[in-house]
């Protein structure tokens, strides 16, 4: 499903949450959305599902605008932190509401995942602990199959085993019936893996939309003798450094020529990769 954002903007009154974003997904792709605490990341899923209209600037999905669209929306599913239930009646109640909305809906699906994450059909929703609704929206999420299905931090309160199980339901269904995933997060070491692509925003403006593996070939780990690691990151932009008795190690952005490999090798320096979050952390300014 093809997503564009031209210029977006969207402002709570005095408030802007997005800044004239402008970005395009195309191809049936896991894509990770990454920024810190308030940088946009909820109010650019809901403008995408169509859950809140832009101030400024055009949304499409599938060539066609999203909001107030019926034929759109239909193909399109965000799930929220808290699950994406209505608080009346079971489980059960809650997947035949789910059904009734969503048009690819796989009910032998919905009721395997259900039991993957320990959930039963006569469960009051209501009664639900945190871990259980997120749970329950995930068993929406995945079932609903959207053609465009956008996850928000949605595995809040789900504890490590149940997270996992998250993490090998996803990939295993998007393998099986691909299609267009969004999923927003701030476990990158845990789920960073998933992405194919990435999206990182800082204060509602976009600082870096790349694939995984080329975001990653940015940044590189160098060791070796504290001297010599001084000497070939001088001029590089380093983001961090630590030494341990003679040997330092440094974290540089940018990616490294052939030259400057060969230069490192010469003088005993080891290359190693660069983890997302570390990436993300310098892309999103250190710590405020
Ligand atoms: N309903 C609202 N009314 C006013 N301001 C809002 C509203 N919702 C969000 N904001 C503001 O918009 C900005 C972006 O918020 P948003 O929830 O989109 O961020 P986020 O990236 O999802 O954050 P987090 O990681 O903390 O969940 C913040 O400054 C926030 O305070």
């Amino acid at each position: 499903m093809r997503v564009e954002v031209e210029d977006l903007v969207l402002r709570y009154g005095d408030v802007t949450a997005l800044d004239r974003l402008s970005f395009t997904l195309e191809g049936e792709k896991i894509h990770g959305l990454l920024g810190r605490n308030g940088s946009g990341k909820t109010s650019l899923l809901s403008v995408l599902a169509a859950f809140r209209r832009q101030s400024a600037g055009t949304v499409r999905i599938g060539g066609r605008p999203v909001f107030e669209n019926g034929a759109v929306t239909r193909d399109v599913s965000l799930i929220r932190d808290a699950g994406e239930t209505v608080d009346l009646g079971t489980a059960e109640d809650a997947l035949y509401f789910a059904e009734w909305l969503r048009p690819r809906w796989d009910a032998g699906y919905a009721r395997s995942l259900m039991d993957l994450f320990g959930l039963r059909p006569k469960m009051s929703v209501k009664a639900m602990s945190k871990g259980q609704r997120s749970a329950m929206g995930v068993v929406v999420g995945l079932a609903g199959r959207a053609p465009l299905t956008m996850f928000d931090e949605s595995y809040l309160g789900m504890d490590a085993p149940s997270r996992r199980a998250f993490y090998d339901a996803l990939l295993a269904d998007y393998l099986a019936h691909p299609r267009t995933i969004i999923m927003s997060t701030h476990l990158i070491q845990e789920f960073g893996p998933l992405f194919e692509d990435v999206l990182i925003i800082d204060q509602g403006r976009l600082v870096a939309h790349e694939d995984s593996e080329t975001l990653l070939s940015r940044g590189t780990e160098v060791i070796g003798p504290a001297a010599h690691v001084e000497a070939f990151t001088t001029g590089l932009t380093v983001l961090d450094q630590r030494r341990l008795g003679p040997t330092s190690s440094a974290m540089v952005y940018g990616e490294l020529d052939e030259a400057q490999r060969a230069k490192a090798a010469a003088a005993g320096l080891e290359l190693g990769p660069v983890g997302m979050q570390e990436l993300f952390i310098h892309l999103t300014g250190g710590s405020r």
